[in-house]
């Protein structure tokens, strides 16, 4: 055997070609899945496989062509019955089959995290009617927040202001939902004053936390993320004990990217993903092990020391604004060249652009998380798309 473990990635994002590159520097062999070819992950792995992952058949396929040690999900939309079945027949499902099932879809998670393990939420209710969802806003009041059950990155996601707005938000929700479930949970709206992932790894001596992480969101997509976000102990010790809790009932090793809302000293859990996150890409330039070399040590069952801040840090995003599939990237020097500052970029190989889709995103360090956000944000606006 010349590799250390086979690991079959769904998805093969920005997020899964960080974590190939951290599973392969460990003497793993990745498989890459996702939709379509040439996809950022595939670019580094060492296979490459093509089908949707929400495609029961083909997914079984896959695994028994393959024969895995691991299924890394880098994605929410997978047929994860098949998770569960593979998982019984002995295969490692990371970080298990059960905590991609409760997360796949935002209800089943919400209601383990407010109803069994009593973690703060904002009120909710779910709908699968505008009837249902006018009633579920009378509970929670306005504004309030609609988001299809199955979708991710903001997708489908509206804020209402009143009754008015939300037969317009439950057609937004309908039309842009994943999957075939019409169903939505409103939400109440929280004037939060900033939000944090709190990336908390499962490992086999126990749970691990990295330094909290700000970030600012539009369209209900990331745009900048900062490490350490500031906040007092008290409300970064209530995050942490909400955290733990929630990655102990879900089970399995690897790290989790947990969010919540902080308002005052009030912290208020809002999901998690069961895997590296978006915002987590800070990481790649703030710690000595980033959240994907985190996981893939956690994953293999290797040691993982206490996480270390190399210093104050931020991301920022580089976007498309068009649909394209022949383009280039200019002012790639330039981005890099701010004087005397740590900064860096990574750009993910998507093979085309479409408005928002992201492409890249700006990496920097600095004296305070400000100057951090100020130099990734001053390299992420430099890096042009020229569409041709
Ligand atoms: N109830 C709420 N009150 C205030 N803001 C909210 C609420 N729900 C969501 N948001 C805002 O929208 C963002 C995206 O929401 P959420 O994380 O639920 O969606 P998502 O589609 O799962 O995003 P991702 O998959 O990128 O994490 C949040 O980070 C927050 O900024
Ligand atoms: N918030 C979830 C998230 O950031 N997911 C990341 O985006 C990719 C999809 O990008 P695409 O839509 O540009 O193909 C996913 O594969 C994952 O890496
Ligand atoms: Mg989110």
């Amino acid at each position: 055997m010349t590799h250390t473990a086979k690991i079959l990635l769904l998805g093969s994002g920005e997020l899964g070609r960080e974590f190939t590159i951290s599973a392969k520097r460990l003497g793993a062999y990745v498989i890459a899945c996702d939709s379509y070819p040439r996809a950022p992950a595939m670019q580094m792995a060492d296979a490459a496989e093509v089908f949707s992952m929400l495609d029961g058949d083909a997914l079984r396929a896959a695994i028994a062509r393959h024969r895995p040690d691991f299924i890394v999900p880098e994605v929410e939309a997978i047929r994860t019955e098949i998770l569960a079945d593979v998982e019984a027949e002995g295969i490692t499902v990371v970080p298990s089959a059960r905590a991609t099932q409760l997360t796949m879809n935002r209800d089943r998670i919400r209601d383990v995290a407010a109803l069994e393990l009593g973690l703060v939420t904002s009120r909710y209710r779910y709908a699968e009617s505008l009837e249902e969802a006018r009633d579920a806003a009378t509970h929670t009041g306005f504004p309030c927040v609609v988001k299809p059950v199955m979708s991710s990155s903001g997708k489908g996601q509206s804020t209402v202001r009143d009754a008015e707005e939300l037969d317009r938000a439950w057609a937004y929700a309908v039309d842009n939902m994943r999957g075939d479930r019409r169903r939505v949970i409103v939400e109440q709206f929280v004037a939060f004053d900033y939000e944090i992932t709190l990336l908390t790894v499962r490992t086999r001596d126990g749970v691990r936390f990295c330094p909290p992480i700000g970030h600012r969101q539009e369209r209900g997509d990331y745009q900048e993320s900062w490490q350490p976000a500031a906040m007092s102990p008290q409300a970064l010790a209530k995050a942490q004990d909400m955290a733990r809790k929630v990655v102990d009932n879900l089970g399995g090793y690897g790290l989790f990217g947990v969010e919540f809302f902080v308002a005052g000293e009030e912290v208020i859990f809002s999901e998690l993903s069961p895997r590296p996150h978006d915002t987590g890409m800070v990481t790649l330039i703030s710690q000595g092990l980033s959240e994907f070399d985190l996981h893939a040590r956690a994953i293999l069952g290797l040691p993982v020391p206490e996480v270390a801040l190399l210093g104050p840090a931020a991301s920022a995003v580089i976007l498309a604004d068009r649909d394209a599939t022949a383009f280039r990237y200019e002012c790639v020097a330039q981005a890099l060249a701010t004087p005397g500052a740590d900064v860096d970029l990574r750009l993910f190989g998507k093979p085309t652009t479409r408005p928002y889709r992201r492409m890249g995103v700006a990496l920097a360090r600095g004296a305070d998380t400000d100057t951090a956000r100020r130099i990734a944000r001053e390299a992420a606006d430099a890096v042009t798309i020229v569409y041709e």
